[in-house]
């Protein structure tokens, strides 16, 4: 049976003929090859968050402040590091986290659907962001076997809100994600100083312009007037949710409602009763609010309030370490953000590929090193704070 920690003798065995990998196996230098190479508009986009990014920060490092025990004499040799989630059976507990503007990290603008390849081809769930180069109907058509869900941002108009559902239903998604934490942008210094948002210059709005509700509204189709069709989505962008609009929210789908942005035990009371299939505990990479507490800390407290609804998790995520933790703490599912934003900058679909590769090579052989053959096992174990 092959292992996802596989990959690291790969590296090796192609070490003997003097192969070594295009990309680092590493964040920190992975990040240092993207800031060189990407363009600083985008770069800085990708990169920044919000305020002083403190909060951001904070997200990687709050995870040297949970701590695993290994333990001994156990039959790792098989690892199994599949999960169930809304009765499909994953390979492993990771996806990609919706990425607005990925569509502008290849420099032929389809990084979309480069991500969608890497999906393909390793097997880790895309989470499609509504703010995309391509139609959500392609970007789901490069998604080969491996399953894919739909990022909404509920715009202000509730005809396109709905449209865009009925097309990521019939798309093939497998799961809605609406995004809470965004009707708004947060404060972000690295893009004001510059005066740059790249939806404002028309970048990542395929979704809206390809959509029938949206393209209603315009007086002139978006090829022909492609500024009034930003202006336009300017106004419709994010509408102000509150918890009376869950019913609606609801009714938009059958499929799984998984609610991004919940950091709150009482919100995920409250969005369970609701109807809600799933909680997303993020605080959107800290690209949002200064807060201060990172991500994996409010976990916990979210998992307890969550009681048998699953939960997934992201913001911080930077290694496989990081990714057995956020298991350990009760995560069903974790989301990378940034990582393979920066893999499709430097190699499209492969370097996407080979970021969500070497996290899962990471975490299986953690996995294999401190004796927990299988998720279930890494749960039991937990993590405590140290
Ligand atoms: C450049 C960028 C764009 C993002 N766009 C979206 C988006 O369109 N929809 C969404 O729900 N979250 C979006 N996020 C947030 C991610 O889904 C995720 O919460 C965050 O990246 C996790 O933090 P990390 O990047 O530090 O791992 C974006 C994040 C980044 C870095
Ligand atoms: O950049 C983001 O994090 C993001 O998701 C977004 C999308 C649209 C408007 C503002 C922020």
């Amino acid at each position: 049976m092959p292992h996802f920690g596989d990959y690291q003798n790969a590296i090796y065995n192609a070490g003997l003929s003097g192969v070594i990998p295009k990309l680092p196996v590493d964040y920190a230098t992975l990040e240092q090859r993207a800031s060189a190479a990407m363009p600083p508009s985008v770069l800085g986009y990708v990169q920044g968050g919000c305020g002083d990014e403190f909060t951001q920060d904070n997200n990687a490092h709050a995870f040297r402040h949970w701590g695993m025990t290994p333990r001994m004499m156990v039959d790792c040799s098989r690892r199994d590091l599949s999960v169930e989630l809304f009765g499909m059976r994953l390979p492993s507990p990771v996806f990609m986290a919706p990425v607005g503007v990925i569509g502008i990290c290849t420099q032929d603008g389809h990084g979309d659907l480069a991500a969608a390849r890497a999906s393909a081809e390793t097997g880790v769930p895309l989470m499609a962001s509504t703010l995309s180069n391509d139609p959500l109907e392609s970007v789901a058509g490069a998604l080969g076997e491996t399953p894919g869900f739909f990022q909404l941002y509920t715009p202000k108009d509730k005809a396109l809100a709905e449209s865009l559902v009925r097309r990521a239903e019939a798309a093939g998604y497998k799961g809605i994600v609406v995004t809470l934490d965004t009707w708004v942008t947060g404060w972000r210094p690295r893009d004001l100083n510059v005066a740059n948002f790249p939806q404002l210059r028309g970048a990542v709005l395929m979704n809206y312009f390809s959509d029938p509700v949206f393209r209603a509204m315009l007086a002139k189709p978006p090829e022909e007037d492609g500024a009034a069709a930003v202006r336009q989505w300017a106004g419709v962008f994010g509408k102000v949710l509150t918890w009376d609009d869950m019913a609606w929210l609801r009714s938009l789908t059958t499929l799984p409602l998984i609610l991004k942005g919940i950091c709150h035990p009482d919100d995920a009371r409250r969005a369970i009763d609701a109807g809600a299939d799933a909680i997303y505990c993020s605080n959107h990479g800290g690209r949002q609010a200064n807060g201060g507490i990172a991500a994996i800390d409010m976990l916990p407290g979210v998992v307890a309030a969550a009681g048998d609804v699953p939960v997934l998790f992201d913001s911080g995520i930077r290694s496989g370490s990081d990714v057995v933790k956020a298991i350990a703490l009760g995560a069903r599912a974790v989301g990378v953000g940034r990582p393979y934003a920066y893999g499709l900058a430097l190699d499209g679909a492969a370097g996407a590929a080979h970021v969500l590769r070497c996290l899962l090579a990471e975490a299986d052989l953690l996995m294999a090193v401190n004796g927990w053959p299988t998720i279930a096992d890494v749960r039991a174990a937990g993590a405590v704070r140290i």
